[in-house]
């Protein structure tokens, strides 16, 4: 028997550029990625700028029907809407995802989930009075790669985990691209290394050395962690993080940096930014770390350590299908969870971005490193 798919219907607020690619993700169909289901449905926009603005986005999306605010108010007051997709700057993300919830609007906001863990944890508290689904937006824990490598180490197939190194950087000419204006820079819009890009390199330290132990091992790493700033606005261009994890202290090496990159020039090889180190071997994962589609398990030399002929070195490939970016695995999450009445998803719990928040809280006191005392304020937008 074939039932009728849920319908999920979104309204977007914010029309910049990471709004476009999810979107046109959300109107890739489903059956490309075999998922019967659940659908999607775009029903409006919302521009801070103006409804023209909105408008703009939606034609170029070819969205004729789907309705264009002036304001995100106005948006998360659409009966029509079921659930919010966040992607304002670092800075809004409180307010937004406060104003939305607030309005009994399930979220899905951009990373990071907000500038402060007690942010996160306010979010937390609306939605669970509420009866209302959240979650942030690390798209990369949905892709079926990163599922794959998380079941490797459920099973034991790396034997103990050990070390966890995970990098995302980018070479940029940040006086000349970024300047100070840039939200990437901009202190007012909660910018810098860390909370942008430095937060894929957590996920990947967290899903491993945190997200998949059992509940009563799991627990806040210690953090030891050095930022240098940029000297023109203040914010980090360069952060590295010792995190170590109960209950046996494992490491995880988390880095990030707008300098020097990860995948140094796409015509040699660079070193791989995630790599996963077992005592029976490792697991590497190709760049970009955000959207991964490839991986290898390298075995140890079976000889003194125990790693069975079945661990054998061999790479996987993975691909986005439906031409799409790959954000719409985290949209199918939303859509099922909200289906079933959860108020969370299991692969990217509100609590575990808490905890990613607390270890960014932590990196930053140890850096120095303060945004304005408004948006690092738990009443900010109110
Ligand atoms: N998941 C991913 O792969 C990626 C995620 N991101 C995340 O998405 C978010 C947005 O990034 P991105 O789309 O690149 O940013 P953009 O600058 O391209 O867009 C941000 C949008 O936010 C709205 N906005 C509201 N208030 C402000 C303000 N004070 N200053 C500037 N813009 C404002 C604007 O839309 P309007 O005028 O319509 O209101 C603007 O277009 C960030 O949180 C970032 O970390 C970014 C890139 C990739
Ligand atoms: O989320 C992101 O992932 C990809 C990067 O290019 C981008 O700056 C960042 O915001």
């Amino acid at each position: 028997m074939t039932s009728e798919p849920f319908t999920l219907r979104w309204g977007i607020l914010a029309t910049g550029g990471i709004a476009k690619t999810f979107t046109k993700d959300l109107l890739v169909d489903p059956a490309t990625r075999s998922a019967t289901d659940i659908r999607h449905e775009v029903v409006a926009a919302a521009s801070s700028t103006s409804a023209s603005h909105a408008q703009d986005f939606l034609t170029f999306l070819n969205l004729p029907t789907a309705k264009a605010y002036g304001s995100y108010a106005a948006l998360v007051s659409d009966p029509n809407v079921d659930i919010i997709y966040i992607a304002t700057p670092h800075s809004h993300h409180y307010a937004n995802a406060r104003l939305a919830l607030v309005a009994n609007k399930h979220v899905l906001v951009e990373k990071p989930i907000t500038v402060n863990a007690a942010q996160a944890q306010i979010l937390h508290d609306i939605a669970r009075e509420k009866g209302l689904f959240l979650m942030e937006a690390v798209w990369t824990r949905f892709f079926p790669l990163a599922t794959e490598v998380c079941k490797i180490v459920e099973e034991g197939r790396l034997g103990e985990v050990k070390r966890v190194w995970a990098d995302l950087s980018f070479w940029n000419d940040v006086e000349r691209e970024f300047g100070v204006g840039h939200r990437m820079v901009n202190m007012d819009l909660a910018g810098g290394a860390l909370l942008d890009l430095g937060v894929y390199s957590l996920t990947w330290v967290f899903q491993i050395l945190y997200h998949i132990l059992p509940a009563a091992q799991k627990g806040n790493p210690s953090v030891a962690s050095s930022i240098t700033k940029y000297k023109a606005t203040g914010c980090d261009e360069m952060t590295s993080m010792i995190l170590t994890f109960p209950p046996d202290g494992a490491h995880g090496i988390a880095t990030t940096n707008i300098r020097v990159a990860t995948d140094v020039n796409p015509e040699h090889p660079s070193p791989a930014p995630i790599r996963i180190q077992g005592t029976l071997g490792d697991l590497t994962i190709a760049a970009p770390c955000y959207r991964p589609t490839s991986y290898t398990l390298i075995p140890a030399s079976s000889a003194s350590r125990g790693t069975p002929a079945s661990f054998s070195y061999q790479t996987v490939e993975h691909e986005v299908p439906g031409g799409g970016h790959g954000m719409f695995w985290e949209a199918d999450e939303c859509a099922r969870c909200i289906r079933d009445g959860k108020l969370e998803s299991e692969v990217m719990p509100v609590e575990e971005s808490v905890a990613v928040m607390r270890v960014m809280d932590e990196v930053r006191k140890q850096g120095e490193l303060v945004y304005s005392t408004a948006f690092e304020s738990v009443e900010w937008g109110e």
